[in-house]
Parts: C-alpha cells; sequence; structure tokens
C-alpha cells in the first residue's frame, strides 16, 4: 500500500497541496488549512484538511500542534495528540478526512487562513502484543468505534 496523501473527493479542484516537510531532516508533514476559518474563544474547532492518508498496517500517523501556531497563539490540539489509524482512510462515512481540532485557550477569535500550515504528522510504527487478535474493521469517522 505504500505511504501516501491524497485530497479527498469534496476538496478536489480546491488548491489542496499535498503535506510537504520543511527541511531535509524535518519530521513532520505540514498540514495546511483546508478554507478560512475562525477558532472561537474556549471553543474547539474542527479544521479540515481536505485529507486522507494510506499507510502500511503497523504505522499510524500522530498529529502534533505546530509550534509556530501554538507560540503565536493560545491555542491546543484538544486531544493532546491526534491519531490517525492505517484503517481510517476510505471510511464510508468521511473517506477518511483528516481534521484537526483546535482549543482556542485565549479570549480573541484567531482567524485562519486557507493554506496556513497548523499542524504536522509524523508516521510511527507501533506494536502489537503477542495474543492480540483483532480482526474489525472500522466503519466510521472520528469516535465511531467508542460509543
Ligand atoms: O485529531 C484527530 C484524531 C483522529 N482523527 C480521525 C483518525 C482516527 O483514525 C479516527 C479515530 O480517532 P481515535 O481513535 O483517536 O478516536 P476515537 O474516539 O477512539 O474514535 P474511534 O471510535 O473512531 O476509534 O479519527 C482525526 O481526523 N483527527
Amino acid at each position: 500500500m505504500g505511504r501516501r496523501f491524497e485530497v479527498i473527493s469534496d476538496y478536489q479542484n480546491k488548491n489542496i497541496r499535498l503535506p510537504r516537510r520543511k527541511t531535509r531532516l524535518s519530521a513532520g508533514y505540514d498540514l495546511e488549512a483546508a478554507e478560512d476559518i475562525v477558532l472561537e474563544p474556549k471553543k474547539v474547532t474542527f479544521i479540515p484538511t481536505g485529507l486522507k492518508v494510506y499507510m502500511e498496517q503497523d504505522e499510524v500517523l500522530q498529529i502534533f500542534i505546530r509550534s509556530g501556531l501554538s507560540s503565536r497563539n493560545a491555542v491546543s490540539l484538544i486531544n493532546g495528540t491526534g491519531i490517525i489509524d492505517a484503517d481510517y482512510v476510505d471510511n464510508p462515512q468521511n473517506e477518511g478526512h483528516i481534521l484537526i481540532p483546535v482549543f482556542n485557550h485565549g479570549d480573541e477569535p484567531i482567524h485562519i487562513r486557507k493554506g496556513q500550515a497548523v499542524a504536522q504528522g509524523i508516521f510511527i510504527k507501533y506494536l502489537l502484543t503477542d495474543d492480540d487478535q483483532t480482526g474489525e474493521q472500522r466503519q466510521g469517522g472520528f469516535g465511531s468505534t467508542g460509543q
């Protein structure tokens, strides 16, 4: 299967750039906002990226805030670190749209522009226990398996 980002159907022809690393040894692929969006104070906003990601079965994409954004503004990911599972891609609910849930701790709205890099994704390999036999298939999007 390899490892690659793709633009989801709803965001085709909207000039979404595929994530890139800044320098030769940067670990993170920069994730940009797919739309202009306002982060209202003391609220969680799901920033759309317009992207999905394919990766190998034993891999996960971890999402972190970009320090540029968090040092200029009092914002953080509401979930600390976002976990994008390898079987999230192409799920029937939202095609595997990568969303970035950001909390604005400040008192003023923050205006995010389309194309602004807000977070970064780092691919990591994960391990299983010896007796792991999980065979369940993912059906949906964010929060779908934990109900
Ligand atoms: O910041 C995030 C975190 C997660 N996701 C997507 C990818 C991930 O594969 C899916 C499920 O996330 P997670 O497993 O963290 O949440 P959950 O509450 O356990 O949901 P689920 O029941 O769907 O596993 O939601 C995002 O788009 N952004």
